[in-house]
C-alpha cells in the first residue's frame, strides 16, 4: 500500500513539473494548442466520441446550436436531466426565466435508453492584430459525448429529435423576438452580432385587425400556404421565401397587420432600419444573420432608401460593375445603399441563404415607389391597407365596445353604412374615439356618428371624393394607386431619381 502511495505522488510530482514546464515555455497560444492536442491523443484510446458544435459556423450562425442551446434550456430544469449548476436568465421585459448551461459546465441527457453528456464550452477568443470583421469576445460551443457503440444508433436520430424539440418550443414560447439593427453604436455587439432583440409582445391579431373580411382570409390562406409547402418550394425550384407589400395612409394598419402576421405564424421580426445601414455588403451581411422563420420588415420603404445616391459614381473599377452599372458603395462613409442592392436583398442569391422567411415592406405612397420593386413576382402580394369600410368599422365597434351582429339598430348601421366611406377616417382616427368613450357605448357610438358626418361633409365640399356621385370605394382606389404607380415608371420624382431608376430599367 505505501509503495502505491509513493508511485502516486511521484505521478503526480511528474505532472505538476510537465505543467510547470508548458507554463514556463510555452507561449498562452500553444499552450491552449498543446493542451487540445494531448486531449485528443488520449480520446483515441477512449471508448467515446465526441462533437463540437460551435456558435458560429464560418460567417453564418449555426442553427444546431441555436437548437442544442434552446433543447437543452428546456430540458435543464426537468427531472430527466441532470446538472448540479443551471445559470438562470430573464430577458428584459420577458415573462419567463430560462435555465441555462453555466459556462464550461455539462449535463447529462437520455434518448433511446443511450445516456451521452453536454459540455458548454466557453474559451476566450485570441486576439488578433488585425481582423476583417469584429468577432465576439468569447468562442460558444456545445461538445457532445456519446458513446462509441451508440454513435451509429442514435446520433442522427437524436439530432433530429432535438431540432423537431427546438422548433416546438420556440412555437410554444409567446415570447418571439422583435430585433433591430438600430443600436446607437452601430455596427455588432461584443457577441459580433449585428441584430439586438427584445421580446416582441404586440397583442395584434387578425382577429383584431379591421379590415374587409374576405381579402383577411385570402392574407391568412397565403400565409398558411407558404408556411406549410415547403415541398411545393422545393418541387418548383424557389427560394422559400414571400414579399408582401403593405400601402395605405397613416394610421390603416400596417404595422399592426405585421403584427399580426408574427402571431399568426409564431416568427420573429427582424425590423430593418435601412437609415443605419451603410453600404449593400453590411445588407448582405445583415439579411445572414436573420433566422428562418421570420418576417424582415422595412417600414416606409419610400422614405427610407435615398434612391439619388445611385445617380454616384464610384472611382472604382469593380465598384462600377455592381448592381445597376452604376456605383454603390464609395466607401465615404455615408450610407451607400442602393436600389439594386435592396432588389438583391430580397430577390437575389442571397436571399436564399436561409428558408421560410418573409419580406413586408410599408409605404404611405405606393406611386412613390420604384416600379422594379413592385414588378410581379418581386412582391408577391400587395395589400392595400384602406380608410374604414363599413365591414372593418364592424369589427372595431366589435372590439372596442363589445358590440355583436344584431346588438346595434338598423337605423344607427344604416347611418354609419351611409357616411363611413365618404368620411375617409383611418382605423386609428376610429379607434382614438371609440377608446375615449369606451365606458359609455351609446355616447361612442354618437360621437362616432357625428365625427364621420363632419368629416364626410368636410370632404365633400373640398370636392376630395372621386368617382361620379361622389362615391369613393375602395376598389377604385387600389385600382388608381397601383395603376398610378405601375405605368409611369419614370414619372413624379425628382430628376435625379429619375435617371437612376430608368437607368435600372435598361438593365
Ligand atoms: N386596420 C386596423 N385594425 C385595427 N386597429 C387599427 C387598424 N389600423 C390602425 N389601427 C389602430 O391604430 C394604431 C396605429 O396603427 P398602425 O401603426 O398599424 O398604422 P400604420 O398603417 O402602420 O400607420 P403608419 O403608416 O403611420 O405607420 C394601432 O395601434 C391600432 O390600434
Ligand atoms: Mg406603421
Amino acid at each position: 500500500m505505501k509503495e502505491y502511495w509513493t508511485s502516486l505522488a511521484s505521478l503526480l510530482g511528474v505532472l505538476a513539473f510537465c505543467q510547470t514546464l508548458m507554463n514556463t515555455v510555452l507561449p498562452p497560444e500553444l499552450r491552449y494548442a498543446s493542451l487540445k492536442l494531448i486531449n485528443r491523443f488520449f480520446q483515441l484510446f477512449s471508448s467515446f466520441s465526441y462533437f463540437d458544435i460551435t456558435e458560429i459556423d464560418g460567417v453564418n450562425t449555426n442553427e444546431l446550436y441555436n437548437a442544442v442551446n434552446l433543447y437543452l434550456t428546456s430540458s435543464a430544469s426537468s427531472s430527466s436531466v441532470s446538472s448540479n449548476r443551471l445559470s438562470l436568465t430573464r430577458a428584459v421585459n420577458s415573462s419567463s426565466t430560462t435555465f441555462g448551461l453555466s459556462t464550461n459546465d455539462s449535463i447529462a441527457d437520455t434518448f433511446n435508453s443511450a445516456t451521452v453528456l453536454w459540455e458548454h464550452v466557453v474559451t476566450p477568443r485570441q486576439t488578433q492584430a488585425f481582423a476583417w470583421r469584429p468577432m465576439p469576445e468569447e468562442k460558444r460551443g456545445f461538445t457532445l459525448r456519446i458513446k462509441k457503440k451508440d454513435k451509429s444508433l442514435i446520433l442522427n436520430s437524436y439530432l433530429d429529435h432535438i431540432v423537431e424539440r427546438a422548433e416546438e418550443i420556440r412555437r410554444r414560447n409567446q415570447d418571439r423576438l422583435l430585433y433591430t439593427n438600430s443600436r446607437a453604436a452601430g455596427g455588432m455587439d461584443s457577441r459580433g452580432l449585428p441584430w439586438e432583440s427584445v421580446p416582441f409582445k404586440h397583442p395584434s391579431t387578425f382577429d383584431t385587425l379591421a379590415m374587409d373580411p374576405e381579402r383577411k382570409r385570402e392574407i391568412m390562406e397565403d400565409l398558411r400556404d407558404f408556411a406549410e409547402c415547403q415541398s411545393f418550394y422545393r418541387r418548383t425550384g424557389r427560394a422559400w421565401k414571400r414579399g408582401y407589400l403593405l400601402y395605405g395612409p397613416p394610421g390603416t394598419g400596417k404595422s399592426s397587420m405585421i403584427a399580426a402576421m408574427a402571431n399568426y405564424l409564431g416568427y420573429d421580426i427582424y425590423d430593418l432600419e435601412l437609415a443605419e445601414v451603410k453600404s449593400n455588403s453590411e445588407l448582405r451581411k445583415l439579411l445572414m444573420k436573420t433566422s428562418s422563420k421570420s418576417i424582415i420588415v422595412i417600414e416606409d420603404i419610400d422614405c427610407s432608401i435615398n434612391l439619388t445616391n445611385r445617380g454616384k459614381k464610384c472611382n472604382e473599377p469593380e465598384m462600377a460593375l455592381t448592381g445597376s452599372g452604376l456605383g454603390d458603395e464609395c466607401g465615404n462613409g455615408r450610407s451607400t445603399i442602393t436600389l439594386s442592392g435592396l432588389l438583391n436583398f430580397t430577390d437575389g442569391l442571397w436571399s436564399c441563404c436561409g428558408s421560410e422567411r418573409i419580406f413586408v415592406f410599408t409605404t404611405n405612397h405606393i406611386e412613390k415607389l420604384d416600379p422594379a420593386l413592385l414588378r410581379s413576382g418581386r412582391m408577391d402580394m400587395h395589400v392595400y391597407m384602406s380608410y374604414c369600410t363599413f365591414p372593418s368599422l364592424k369589427i372595431l365597434l366589435r372590439n372596442y365596445l363589445g358590440y355583436e351582429e344584431g346588438d346595434l339598430s338598423d337605423v344607427v348601421l344604416k347611418e354609419l353604412e351611409g357616411v363611413v366611406e365618404k368620411a375617409e377616417i383611418t382605423p386609428a382616427d376610429v379607434s382614438e374615439v371609440l377608446i375615449k368613450n369606451r365606458r359609455d357605448k351609446e355616447r361612442a357610438v354618437r360621437e362616432l356618428l357625428e365625427d364621420l358626418g363632419i368629416r364626410a361633409e368636410r370632404n365633400e365640399e373640398e370636392g376630395k371624393l372621386r368617382g361620379r356621385n361622389g362615391s369613393l370605394t375602395v376598389a377604385d382606389d387600389v385600382e388608381e394607386q397601383e395603376k398610378r404607380a405601375l405605368d409611369s415608371p419614370c414619372a413624379g420624382e425628382e430628376e435625379v431619381i429619375e435617371d437612376s431608376i430608368c437607368k435600372i430599367n435598361e438593365d
